[in-house]
This record gives structure tokens, sequence and C-alpha cells, in this order.
């Protein structure tokens, strides 16, 4: 018996059916089911007008006269109540400026918001992706149940382990070295060429994960800038590396550009077109384009449209992650990513960690007027981790119109940024302590070193502990007082030094604890986080899965490059930029 589904729709009646079909070849016998469902819309709700919305904008006028440190006072369950732990992860969340009331008007909006109709049509493949007409199912690359998963009526999961093959079997011939290069050797170098979602993502598992690394070295060009290229191709050795050329498109002109540059330099030292075949892969939708690239579509790993590129680090995109620290690390990272999408879909709001991070996020940008959130790893093997969710929270959630194609009202994404510690501690925490913004931090960290050398971890971990100690209950002029007068210093020097020495305090944080680094607790922390953004997304009434911001810097750049070729002075811009370019063309 095989059973098949289609999907038939007609916009014009806003009716969407879905036919099983199911066939038995022994006795030829055929069955048709047909149930119809209206087109899915994503609801369409102005928070801001939501009953929460209004008892919270009442409640805060309340908080913000609080400070962390009576909010503790007020309640000696508040560590207990307001931290859980979720898969070797324990998030404390008590340090932010929230009670009882807080969480539960914030739970309500989620409700008011239609949270929970969202987050079903996003695991059933609906097409929430709705400005590009599109499913959004990275979930469905670290569907490790296998659940049949729905993409216009065909189980997406039968590609999805087709091509989990065959990157499995590719990666551990190049591991193994059995893949040879095309004088014989195996081998030793991967370069991946990719910029955007198909560089931020592998770059930072590849990083994060360096301690799980086999022999193989592993290279990165993203930029168009030639010293990207030029500097990875002076350590690399023509017969022993493997290009990876990965872009879900397969047009993206940085990407293309620098494949260009890397098959050039490859023929030119002295490998012939056939042995293009052995050193060149393709990580892309777009089998056509990567044929005619040259790439044999034997070496193509596919994916499709419903993976965004910020959200494709498990798809075919995750192929250096595979060859870095080899497949079943590579499984145990999607396995990681599976059990939060598991926690997320199926937790009540109350205890469900990105629901809890993506709420307090948008209590302090919504009332409290916060414009940036500081992502702040005490592990140097996760120092890209906030660059990624740049990528991942900006380009989402970084627009000013909502559902309904109106100009929002609210501020929507924040501003992400960060460094690890506690290399940020001696660089911009200063204004995190002592500035006049607010500023919530993530504080994240491992329990477990993966690197447990003398005094080292406890030292990273004393200043984890104590920057979130620190930014909550600052330091009083009573406290800096007395400590001036301890050192010596007379009531006149005091009266000048204190207002400087003063630490306000309430400042709010989330801590992070991770018992320890691994493929699968790196995989649960990145997949909560892309849910947070998911949620507050469906909060504030836009759309996350598209990115039209980033089109018209394209397009504009396109039309200028055939201006650069040749010296004529140009005229067809603003002052400013006509100005720009006529003192390049002088000066190049
Ligand atoms: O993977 P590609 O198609 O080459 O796209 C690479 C990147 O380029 C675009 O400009 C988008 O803003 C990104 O979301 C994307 O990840």
């Amino acid at each position: 018996m095989t059973t098949t589904h289609l999907t038939v729709k007609s916009k014009i009646f806003n009716l969407k059916a879905r036919f099983t079909i199911k066939y038995n070849p022994i006795c030829r016998h055929l069955n048709y089911t047909f149930t119809e469902t209206p087109l899915f819309m994503l609801p369409t709700i102005n928070f801001t007008e939501t009953a929460a919305y209004k008892y919270l904008a009442d409640h805060f006028i309340d908080i913000n006269e609080k400070n962390l440190k009576q909010l503790f006072a007020e309640d000696e369950k508040r560590f207990e109540k307001f931290s859980l732990v979720f898969e070797d992860i324990l998030l404390d969340y008590s340090k932010n400026r929230i009670n009882d009331t807080t969480l539960a008007l914030l739970m309500q909006l989620a409700r008011e918001c239609k949270l929970d109709e969202a987050i079903k049509a996003m695991f059933s493949g609906e097409k929430i992706n709705q400005t590009e007409d599109r499913a959004v199912l990275h979930t469905a690359l670290r569907n490790q149940s296998n659940k049949p998963v729905y993409a216009d009526g065909v189980n997406v999961m039968d590609d999805v382990n087709e091509v989990l093959a065959k990157m499995e079997k590719f990666s551990e011939a190049i591991i193994s070295g059995s893949w040879k290069g095309y004088t014989g050797k195996a081998i030793t170098d991967v370069v991946n060429i990719g910029i955007g979602g198909s560089d931020l993502g592998p770059v930072m598992v590849t990083e994060g994960l360096k301690a799980y690394k086999n022999h193989l070295n592993m290279h990165f060009v993203s930029n168009i800038d030639g010293t990207h290229i030029v500097e990875t191709l002076k350590t690399v050795d023509p017969e022993t590396t493997l290009f990876l050329v990965a872009s879900k498109t397969f047009t993206t002109q940085e990407t293309m550009t620098n494949a260009n540059t890397a098959r050039e330099w490859f023929l030119n030292k002295g490998a012939k077109q056939e042995d293009v075949a052995k050193h060149f892969a393709a990580l892309s939708t777009n089998a056509k384009d990567v044929a005619a690239f040259g790439i044999d579509t034997a070496n193509m790993f596919g994916f499709w449209d419903w993976v965004g590129g910020r959200y494709s680090l498990w798809s075919a995109i995750g192929m250096p992650i595979a060859l870095s620290v080899g497949f079943a690390n590579f499984k145990e990272l999607l396995a990681g990513a599976h059990a939060a999408d598991e926690h997320f879909e199926n937790t009540p709001f109350e205890n469900n960690v990105p629901v809890i991070l993506a709420l307090i996020g948008i209590w302090y940008i919504n009332f409290f007027d916060a414009e940036t959130e500081a992502i702040l790893p005490y592990d140097q093997y996760l120092h890209r981790f906030a660059a990624y969710f740049q990528q991942g929270d900006m380009e989402s959630n970084g627009k000013h119109v909502d559902r309904n194609g109106n100009e929002v009202t609210y501020e929507t994404g924040p501003i992400i940024w960060g460094e690890p510690g506690t290399n940020g501690q001696h660089a911009f925490y200063q204004l995190i302590h002592q500035g006049t913004r607010i500023i919530p931090c993530d504080f994240i960290a491992p329990a477990q070193s993966l690197n447990p050398i003398g005094e080292h971890h406890p030292i990273l971990l004393s200043n984890f502990f104590a920057q979130t100690e620190a930014l909550m209950n600052g330091k009083t002029e009573e406290q800096v007082t007395a400590e001036l007068k301890k050192e010596g210093k007379t009531e006149e020097e005091i009266k000048k030094l204190a207002p400087f020495k003063v630490f306000e305090g309430n400042r709010p944080t989330n801590s992070i604890l991770l018992k320890k680094v691994t493929p699968r607790s790196l995989g649960t922390l990145i997949a909560i986080y892309e849910h947070k953004i998911f949620v507050q997304g469906i909060v504030w009434n836009i759309f996350s899965f598209d990115q039209w911001g980033v089109e018209l810097g394209k397009q504009l750049a396109k039309s200028i490059l055939p201006e650069l070729k040749n010296d004529d002075a140009v005229s067809s811009h603003d002052a400013s930029t006509n100005g720009l370019i006529n003192q390049y063309k002088d000066w190049r």
C-alpha cells in the first residue's frame, strides 16, 4: 500500500484541500479522500490593543518603582519559581524586573496573540512565511522522531532523511580519507564558501564544537573583499583541499565570485576541469545553477525553500559541521535541537523556555524602551554565538510593517550584540553597569570546562556569577562611603568621589548555565534562541521569515558596478554618492 498526499488550492475562494491517495498495487485498489480547509493565515492581532497589554502598561508603573533587591526580599521562593532546568541547561530568569503579575500578564498577552495557533501552524508546515508563500520547517530538518511532516501535501521527512544519509556517506569518506583528490591524496582542508546564513551558522558551530574536532582544517570564506579568499588560498594545497560552495540560491554575488576565484585558482595550479568533481561540492537548493557552475550534481547536497537561510545550519548547509566533528556529532546537534522543538511545541507557556525568554524580552523592549540585548557567553568556544544571532534575530524581526501591511506603532526587533566574557568586562561592561541605558543581558556559561586547566574555569565562572550579582545589587552611596573611609580618604575627598563610584544596580539579566558544551546542548541552546525569535515575531504581528530589507543595497550595487568599469565621472546619483564614486575613480 502506498499513501501520498496532494494539496489543491483556490486563492480566489480562500480555500485549500488535501487529498490522500491510497494505492494497493496487489489488488490495484485506489482510494481518494478529500479534506477541505480554509487557506491558513497567521492571526493578525495588534498586541497593544489586547487586554493583557493594557494591564501590563499599568503594572509597569508599579514594577518600575521597585528594584530587583526589593523583589527578591518580597519573595523568598523567587529563584525556585523563576528558574528551570531543561536538558542539562539551567535558565535562571529571577534577576529580571518581573514578579508573578508580570509573568501572568505576559503569558496572557501570548495567549491573546494566539501564539499556540502560530506554533501549531509552523510545526505542521503551514505557509507562515506568507510574503514568500513558503512553509517554515527548519524543525523538520532535526525531527529525530521521524513523524511525517507535510509541506504542500508531501512528507518532507523522506527528502530530509535522504540528504542526511548522503551527507553521512560523504562526510565519512572525506574524514576517513577514502575520498581522494585528483592526485590520489586524502583531503586535509575544507574551505566553505558562503555568506550570511550559509556561513555564520557553520562558523559558529564548528568554533563552538572545536573540542570535538577531527584532523580536517576548516576555513570559511564569506567576504567579497578579495583579501578573504586570497589569504585563505595561501594556506591550502589544491591537491588536498575540498571547496564547499554553500548558497541556498546559488546566485549570491559574494559567494559566486569567491567560488569562481577558487575554481580558477584550482585550475591554474595544474588541475584539470574533470578534477573539479573531486574538489568542489555544492550545498544548495538550486540544482540547475550548481550544474551550470560545473559541479557534478552527485556532489550536490540539497535543501528546500522552506528552510530559511538563517535557520539552515541543520540542513546540508551544516556539511562543514559534519566534516569537522563527524556525522555522529552532527546528529547529536540535531537531536539537541529536536529536544528543544518538542519542549517548545508541547510545554505550557509558563514552563516553556523560549516563550519565557521571548516575553521577558518584549517586557523590556516595549515597556522599558530597551533598544538592545547583549548575549554574553562565558565560553571562548562560543565566541561567534552573538554574531550568529545578530543575523538570526535582526534579519528576522527587524521589520516595521505588520502582517496586515501597516506601519507598526511600537518597537520590534532589538539590536543584538555581544562578545565573550570575560573579554567584554574589560571593554564595554562599563556602559552596562553605569551607562544611561537599560541593556538586558543573557549570560551563558558551561559548568564543566572542556579544558579544565589550573584555576581558569573557577576564575571564569566567579566572574560570570559576580557580574549578574553586581548588575542586580549595584553599590549604594553608603557602601561607597564606607569603602573610601577604610581607604583613609577625607570627608571632602569622599564627597567628591562617591557619585562616580555608585552603581545603581537594578539591571536585568538572564543566566543560562549549561552543564557542558556538547553537540547536543549546543543544538538545544540554538533552537531555544530560534524559537524565542519566533515568539516575539508572532506577538509583534510581523513576518519573521522574510528579509526584503537586504535587497535594496544589493540592487543598487549591481547598478553601480558597471559605472566603476571606466574612468568617466558619474553624475547620475545624489551629490554625496557621486562625490564618493568620483573620488574613488581618482584614487584607484
Ligand atoms: O545562501 P544564499 O542564498 O547565498 O544567501 C546568503 C544570505 O544572503 C542574503 O542576503 C540574505 O540576507 C541571507 O538571509 C542569506 O543567508
